[in-house]
């Protein structure tokens, strides 16, 4: 593309940025939701074009420097076949307080009726956390995802990359 043709695309496309075209409500997936706790709110996104959706602390909970606690969301879901929810950690909590998941991000499969639960961890080697009763403790981002046939050959077709991994291609 030749120069000014691309400034004008860029152009464009940063004026539908700030005039908020990228809103985030371009026919969001429909999930089915069950709240298992009346006293907390419903996962809520909290900008418009974000991708997660907060969950919520279903009780309180202390972790010691270096411990991990499952905590409840109080909510399960019924996702369309064809999509998954993976639950993330909330990089405030973890800048902050050193608060990540230990199983980051989580997998929640669309055949899933479960609460959703969240399994916290306290990376900070000095400090305790203490999360309470409706704490946003992580956040939930619902994907569409493929599945695979799994076809076993005796050898695999060669690429540019081959087996190197693990830091092949140097710092
Ligand atoms: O952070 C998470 C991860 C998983 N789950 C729920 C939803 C998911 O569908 C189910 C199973 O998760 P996963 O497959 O990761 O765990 P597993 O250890 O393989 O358990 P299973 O044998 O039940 O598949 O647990 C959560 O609520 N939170
Ligand atoms: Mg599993």
């Amino acid at each position: 593309m030749a120069g000014g043709a691309w400034r004008a695309r860029v152009g464009a496309y940063a004026h539908a940025v700030t005039e908020g075209a990228v809103s985030g409500e371009v026919s969001p997936v429909e999930v089915l939701i069950h709240r298992l706790d009346d006293g907390l709110p419903l996962p809520a996104y909290a900008h418009p074009g974000d991708a997660g959706a907060d969950l919520y602390a279903v009780s309180d909970v202390e972790l010691l420097p270096g411990e991990r606690a499952v905590v409840g969301t109080g909510v399960a879901i019924a996702l369309p076949d064809g999509y998954a929810a993976f639950v993330h950690p909330r990089s405030g909590l973890a800048a902050r307080h050193g608060v990540t998941l230990v199983n980051a991000p989580g997998t929640v499969d669309a055949g899933y009726r479960g609460e959703i639960k969240v399994t916290l961890i306290n990376t900070d080697t000095k400090n305790a956390v203490r999360i309470r009763r409706g704490d946003r403790i992580a956040q939930l981002v619902i994907q569409r995802v493929e599945r695979a046939s799994f076809y076993e050959v005796d050898r695999l077709p060669g690429s540019a990359r081959g087996t190197d991994g693990f830091g092949s291609t140097g710092r």
